[in-house]
């Protein structure tokens, strides 16, 4: 401790700016506001860009330039490679099993590469094409259905049943039916798993000093998403195991089951393990995805030209006859610019949270070892010096040569480094065809002359009011 605190007082060595806190809780309103990453970002357009709070006793770094982020995520990639959410051990949903709170270590890489083989890298995207196409036609063509009987459509709703149908059949060569019903109370269970983010974060913060008091937070509401997962996930698994003794698969879960029978595998896992991860998949994957699209939608329809300026880009390179794909992509520079920027202005996760393994120098301040880290990707991406007119959508500005963002990093919905987000290139397929699909095959039309842009509290970024739109064909319907 001694050696810490001179440590503390050597030029250079002195810890980030403290912004003035409270007594006992120190800085945790800021995180527990409505909206937390707003609240934050203030404290840091007052107080600096790297700030140092207290959340109790536990200490955190709060990064909200694209510069600090730089020297963090590049000079320090391997020291904030871990999460270390002290685990709540009964749930399995936040259990100890997780994969995206894991410690970085031989359980996370080993898990990490399967992600991968299987399902996120670039071959197996590759692999899994074909499913990706059909989940996008028929959500064409509930859009047509839509139209033709002239309803609106919850734009974040219907890209959600696209988004887990897909990932499921990817996953696990299935998707949940819609007519017994279980694709709907998967379809909750991801919403209502959503909505506990934040007590989540709240139990594990409060936790020590609650249960001394012997308080369990949130415990039923938490214990109902995951029982409930649990019970479906598991009823999937035996359905796998019996497919299995028939014949060889090669999606994901045939190859953690293949790994939790195989007593020589390289990592021993569990069937915790194996749901948990699949929760995960559909936490991380499912929100994030269609909140984008809901956003950028949003953008698009408040923006008249840069509608026309898309749609003119998709009616040339694909046409009018035949629906936008994936393949298509490489090809429409602009629709990744709008998705960039939808991303920009609107990242899903505002708040990405690790931990320092080991003491370090941050841009001259000493931070101590076991230091929470949050970057807080809202306002680095919103941070005027790095950014022109960063409150507006301007999909142009990533044109090549106008932002040179690797150099600076400033673009980091997707986190970065050995932990960013591994379902990157897959988002960016989901989001690209989908709003390519709403663009290329209809017409929009909205109740009253804007759209409401506001956000809702909780940790991650959604609409206060959920977009809603009535399609107009503007092609004749598509063959497939
Ligand atoms: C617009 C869509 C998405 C956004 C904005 C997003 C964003 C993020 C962010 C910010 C992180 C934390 C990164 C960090 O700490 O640096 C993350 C992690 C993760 N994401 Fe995504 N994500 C999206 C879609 C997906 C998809 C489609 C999947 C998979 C189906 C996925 C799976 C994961 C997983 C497994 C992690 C944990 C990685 C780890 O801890 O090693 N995400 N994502």
């Amino acid at each position: 401790l001694f050696s810490k605190k001179l440590k503390d007082q050597k030029v250079g060595y002195a810890l980030p700016p403290s912004p003035p806190s409270l007594p006992i809780i120190g800085h945790l309103h800021h995180l527990l506001s409505s909206l937390a990453h707003k609240s934050l970002q203030k404290l840091s357009s007052k107080y600096g860009p790297l700030l140092y709070l207290r959340i109790f006793n536990f200490p955190l770094v709060l990064v909200s330039s694209a510069s600090a982020a730089y020297e963090i995520f590049k000079a320090h990639d391997l020291n904030i490679s871990s999460r270390d959410n002290p685990p709540i051990d009964e749930p399995l949903l936040i259990g100890s099993s997780v994969f995206v709170g894991a410690p970085y270590g031989d359980y996370w890489k080993f898990m990490k590469k399967l992600l991968v083989t299987k399902l996120l890298g670039p071959q197996a995207l590759e692999r899994s094409r074909g499913v990706r196409a059909d989940e996008l036609e028929r959500f064409y063509t509930s859009l047509l259905d839509k139209a033709m009987k002239k309803q609106s459509v919850e734009i974040c709703k219907e890209a959600t049943k696209l988004i887990i149908n897909s990932i499921c059949q990817m996953s696990m060569g299935r998707s949940f039916s819609e007519e017994s019903g279980e694709a709907e109370r998967v379809r909750g269970l991801v919403t209502e798993l959503d909505g506990l983010t934040k007590k989540v974060l709240l139990v594990n913060i409060l936790r020590w000093p609650l249960e001394k008091l012997g308080i369990s937070l949130f415990k039923k509401e938490i214990m109902y998403v995951s029982d409930n997962f649990d019970e479906i996930l598991e009823r999937v698994l035996v359905e796998h195991e019996e497919k299995l003794d028939k014949q060889k698969g090669n999606d994901l879960m045939d190859a953690l089951l293949e790994a939790y029978a195989d007593e020589n595998s390289e990592h021993k896992i569990t069937r915790n393990h194996i749901k948990s991860m699949f929760v995960e998949l559909f936490l991380g994957g499912t929100d994030t995805s269609a909140q984008t699209i809901q956003w950028t939608m949003a953008e698009i329809t408040n923006n008249p030209n840069i509608l026309k300026r898309l749609r003119e880009e998709i009616d040339s390179v694909v046409g009018k006859t035949r629906l936008i794909q994936e393949t298509d992509l490489p090809k429409l520079p602009y629709l990744e610019y709008v998705v960039k920027e939808g991303l920009r202005l609107h990242p899903p996760l505002p708040l990405v949270v690790r931990t320092f393994q080991r003491s370090c120098e941050i841009k001259g301040f000493y931070v101590p070892e076991k230091t929470t880290l949050v970057v807080n990707t809202y306002a680095v991406m919103r941070d005027p010096i790095s950014w022109e007119d960063p409150e507006e959508f301007k999909p142009e500005r990533f044109l090549l040569g106008k932002e040179d963002e690797r150099r600076a990093l400033k673009h980091i919905a997707f986190g970065s480094g050995r932990r960013g987000c591994p379902g990157s290139n897959l988002a960016s397929i989901f989001i690209g065809t989908v709003i390519g699909t709403m663009v290329q095959c209809f017409d929009w039309r909205i109740k009253g002359d804007k759209v409401e842009m506001d956000e809702a509290g909780g940790l991650n970024l959604t609409m206060a009011h959920p977009l809603k739109l009535t399609p107009i064909p503007r092609t004749k319907p598509l063959i497939f």
